[in-house]
């Protein structure tokens, strides 16, 4: 059933897996909430699920009769995919809006489209919201973390809904406007490389436990699940654990084992690579995670490989579970550290002055990278990395210093059995060119020097110089 109101609040438009659950969420905390969706027939099957909940809710099929519902100023929610379709929706509701209403895009936006579709409304009245929403539905559906992108004047109208149904740390909303245009979106852009890498780390853990400890879903399951109470505390350890211990009704096997080893991305992880590379900067454990993901869909090719390819395997020890625990937690450390340098490359190129440490806590609950290391991270940031670095933090090189020993070892007992660690293997290898106070670019120089007389500095006198080459 369609209903009239026009004292909506806030108006949701895209009723899938995120935006019927951010509506319910709204809708929870009071909020009058007007919905629509392109296909009608959502809304008449979402309604029923908001009877009860303290605000009301209301469903639009027709998009005039959805934004002559929401009390103006508007501020109109979108879930939709931010590529074309996100498009199309600006354009058609533009001409039904008014100077002073706001649209935002909740979906996982290229932050260059944003930037754009910002750009596009300026001198128009109409304001525009680029807001990472990270949770998943759960998270929408109780409380998600958001990173919210846009003018002052859609955050002041923003604000008090969203910092009502974010998820809260210590009392805290994880919610912030950190700045202009793209800024909200390039930081979830971002949240997701992590996660990327995260989600790799742990899976060549369970890869090695499982291939060559021979252990099954069941037992991997429960040492994930021992790392709950450490400093690994997270969600992804959470799900990882209770996903090895969940059972397939069809086959009675582990779901794990009957899941085909090719991973799906949306292009996330792919876009914080990009956007790290443009600027110069490198985030391989990311490049890792997104590398592997793509390899995973060569699953022809690897089986046949697998005949083909001698690995010459090693005899190593296997590394004990305290190790690979420690490896883990030196990892993410370094995974972070690597995003949040990207976040600070950004902030600068684009003029956005980026709060790393408020980037840090709103991602302390709530989204998909939560994890009791985030509050220490946070700390960390607020006071000050030396050098830009999140790695030379006091805190952060002590449990460095404590957790390296492992990581090496599970890398070398990986490196020699043949178990493959791209994403663990790349937290080392930055780790430890970045320990390297003279590295081995003297060696590139003098190779380009050599054959492209690039010239090269010195480091006894200034200037460019060129080397008296044998040739
Ligand atoms: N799922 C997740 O964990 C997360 C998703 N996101 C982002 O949130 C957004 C929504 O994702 P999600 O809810 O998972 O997706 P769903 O597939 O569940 O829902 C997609 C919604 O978009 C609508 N839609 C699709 N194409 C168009 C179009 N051309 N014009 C108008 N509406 C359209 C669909 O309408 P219809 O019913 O008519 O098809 C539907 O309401 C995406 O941008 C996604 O990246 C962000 C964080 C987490
Ligand atoms: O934003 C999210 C989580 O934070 C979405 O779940 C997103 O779809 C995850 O990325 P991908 O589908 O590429 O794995």
């Amino acid at each position: 059933m369609v209903q009239q109101n026009t004292r909506a609040q806030i108006g949701v438009y895209g009723l899938g897996t995120m935006g019927s659950a951010l509506a319910l969420n709204l809708a929870d905390h009071g909020f009058d909430v007007a919905v629509s969706n392109r296909e009608a027939d959502w809304i008449d099957n979402f309604l029923p699920e908001a009877d009860g909940l303290a605000g009301t809710v209301t469903g639009h099929a027709d998009l005039a009769g959805f934004v002559q519902a929401i009390a103006a100023p508007r501020t109109i929610l979108f879930m939709i995919p931010s590529t074309k379709p996100m498009d199309q929706m600006i354009d058609a509701i533009k001409p039904l809006l008014s100077k002073g209403d706001t649209i935002i895009d909740g979906g996982n936006a290229d932050f260059n489209d944003t930037r754009r579709r910002s750009k596009a409304l300026d001198g128009t009245g109409i304001h525009f919201v680029g807001m990472g929403v990270s949770g998943g539905e759960e998270g929408a559906r109780h409380g998600p973390s958001m990173m919210v992108g846009g003018s002052k004047h859609a955050w002041a109208q923003l604000k008090p809904m969203a910092e009502a149904i974010a998820a809260t740390f210590q009392g805290d909303p994880c919610v912030a406007h950190l700045g202009p245009d793209g800024a909200g979106h390039f930081v979830k852009t971002v949240h997701n490389g992590i996660e990327y890498a995260d989600m790799q780390m742990i899976a060549e853990l369970y890869g090695l436990m499982r291939d060559k400890a021979g252990m099954d879903a069941g037992r991997i399951g429960q040492v994930f699940d021992g790392w709950r109470a450490g400093p690994l505390a997270s969600y992804l350890i959470e799900i990882t654990a209770t996903a090895l211990a969940s059972t397939d009704a069809a086959t009675g096997c582990p779901v794990v084992d009957v899941i085909r080893d090719q991973a799906g991305q949306k292009g996330t992880g792919r876009w914080t690579l990009i956007e790290a590379l443009n600027m110069g900067q490198s985030a391989s454990t990311i490049e890792a995670a997104v590398g592997a993901r793509g390899w995973s869909s060569e699953g022809d090719a690897r089986r046949a490989a697998q005949d083909l390819l001698d690995p010459a395997a090693q005899p190593a020890g296997m590394p004990d579970v305290d190790d690979m625990e420690n490896a883990l937690l030196a990892a993410r450390i370094l995974g972070h550290a690597q995003g949040f340098r990207v976040l600070s490359a950004a902030s600068q190129e684009f003029g956005w002055d980026l709060d790393l440490a408020r980037i840090a806590e709103i991602w302390r609950a709530g989204c998909i990278i939560r994890s009791a290391l985030l509050d220490e991270f946070a700390a960390a940031v607020r006071g000050g990395l030396p050098h830009g670095h999140l790695i030379l933090a006091p805190a952060m090189r002590k449990r460095l210093a404590e957790a390296l020993p492992g990581l090496r070892r599970v890398v070398a007992s990986a490196a020699l059995v043949g178990q493959p660690m791209p994403a663990l293997f790349a937290a080392l290898a930055w780790h430890d060119t970045m320990a390297l106070g003279r590295g081995t670019a003297n060696m590139i120089q003098a190779q380009r020097d050599y054959f492209g007389a690039h010239g090269f500095e010195r480091m006894d006198q200034d200037g460019v110089h060129h080397g008296d080459w044998l040739r």
